[in-house]
Parts: C-alpha cells; structure tokens; sequence
C-alpha cells in the first residue's frame, strides 16, 4: 500500500545543509499498522511529511496504492500533535471539513460523521464548539476528521504526545479497537515505545540524524493488546526491552 524507496531529505539551510533522513526503504502492507520510533530530530516528520505529500524528497520515491505520490490526495489522512481543530466551527463541522473540502456527499458525510463521533464517545457533543471540550476530547474529534473521507492510509505523527498519561491510555485503547474494526494502513510517529508495542504489527526504529533505518522489529501479539496485569505484560514486556536498548544504544555497541 505504501511504498517508500531509497527516499532521502536534506534541507538547504542558511546555516548550511541538514540532511535528516538517508536513504529509506520501507514497504508497508495494506491493512498494516507500522510505527516509527527514533531519537528527536531523527526524521520521523518529515518522513511522514513526504508520504502526505506536503513536501518533496530529495531523492528517491514514495507510493501509496502504486501511484505517486506529487502532493496532498483525498486518499491520505493526516492526523497531527495537536488537534489544529477549526475554533469558530462545531465538532461536527470540524469532522466534516475534508468532505467538504472534497466535495462529498453531504447526508453521507453526515451520517458517517455522526457514527464516527459515536464510535469515540462523543455522542451528544456533536455542537459544541471545540474550546468546550478537554484535550483528549479535541483530538478525538481530530481522528474523527483523519477517518471521514475513509482513507486508504492514515499517518500519525505523535497523535497522543501532548495528552496526560491516562487520556493517551485511553485514546490507545480506542485506536487499536477501531484498527481492529477497520484495518486501516496506519504510519504512526511516536516517543512512547509502549504505545508502539501496543499499536504496531511492526516498529522501525530510526538511527539518530541523519535517519536510517536501524532496525524494523515485529510484534506478533494477538489483539486486544493490553499492558495491563490479564493482558500480555510478559511478551510485550520482552519487546519494550529491545525496543528501548536499540532506542539508546550507538549501533557499533548493539548487540
Ligand atoms: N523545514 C525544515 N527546514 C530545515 N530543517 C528542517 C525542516 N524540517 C525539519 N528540519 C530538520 O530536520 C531534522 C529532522 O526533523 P524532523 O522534525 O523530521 O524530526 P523528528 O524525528 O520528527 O523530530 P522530533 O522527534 O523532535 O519531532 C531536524 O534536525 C530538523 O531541525
């Protein structure tokens, strides 16, 4: 579904050139979950920036569903850190906003926007304007917005970074049930190696700048994954521990 081939970005400075990401291959299957984990500054935006087509590689090629990507397509949602919800707009005008943007139908897109706003426990809010909800209810309302116009891939970069610890739980629960139910291709960026594990079929890790692909972990766990003492502690346990030591140590020490 995505195809990232030899890809690499360097960004011409004033300061002089940044080169943040060499030489990325990655081929994620449709239906997949990967997440992508890395020390700060390693790439993983702007690899996700690449693939949404808001900006142009350097050098190699990226595909989503074989075609190109040359820009922006109603077929890739885009979910970011914050909410970027629109102020003067309701929830649920902010839900529709790609499907009008895409010119949609609009019953459709209403029905669809309502099932979605239920299926994330905002049922009832679908009025309000978003400075009346929480933190974690905004950026429930921006997955909403990610999945109206029914993506063929969804990226994430750090969708839960900027919610306290029990709300990004929760949100966690919330998107591996909904991946269970639809089976979305998702690339998602994140810190938390725990998210990852809980998340992904596979993690890449990144090396630090300029990013590489270190190492593509599997995590072959049967969903619904929980951290919890009834969930699957112990094997998912084993893989936080490499995650983090491929996370902390210098690739010439890694064992
Ligand atoms: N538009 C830009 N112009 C110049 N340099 C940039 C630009 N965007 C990113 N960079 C640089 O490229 C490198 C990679 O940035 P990027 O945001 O992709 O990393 P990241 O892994 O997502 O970081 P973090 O985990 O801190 O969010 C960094 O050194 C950053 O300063």
């Amino acid at each position: 579904m995505i195809g990232i081939r030899n890809v690499s970005q360097i960004y011409r400075t004033r300061a002089g050139d940044v080169e943040a990401l060499r030489d990325v291959s990655l081929e994620v299957a449709d239906g997949e979950f990967v997440a992508i984990v890395g020390r700060s500054g390693c790439g993983k935006s702007s690899l996700l920036r690449l693939v949404a087509g808001l900006q142009e590689a350097t050098s190699g090629e990226i595909t989503v569903a074989g075609t190109p990507i040359r820009g922006p397509r109603r077929d890739i949602g885009f979910m970011f850190q914050r909410p970027a919800l629109l102020p003067w707009r309701s929830v649920i005008d902010n839900v529709l906003l790609p499907t009008e943007v895409f010119r949609q139908d609009r019953r459709d897109a209403r029905n669809r926007a309502h099932e979605l706003l239920d299926l994330v426990g905002l049922n009832g809010f679908e009025k309000r304007l978003p400075h009346e909800l929480s933190g974690g209810m905004q950026q429930r309302v921006s997955l909403c917005r990610a999945l109206i116009q029914q993506p063929r891939v969804l990226l994430m970069d750090e969708p839960f970074s900027a919610l306290d610890a029990l709300t990004r739980a929760d949100l966690t629960v919330e998107l591996q049930r909904l991946q269970m139910k639809h089976a979305s291709t998702v690339l998602f960026v994140t810190h938390s190696v725990d998210e990852a594990v809980l998340l992904a079929d596979r993690v890449v890790v990144l090396s630090p700048r300029p990013g590489r692909l270190r190492q593509i972990v599997d995590i072959d766990i049967a969903r619904p994954r929980s951290l919890g003492r009834d969930g699957h502690s112990a094997e998912l346990g084993v893989l936080r521990a490499q995650l983090h030591d491929l996370l902390m140590t210098p690739e010439e020490v890694a064992r």
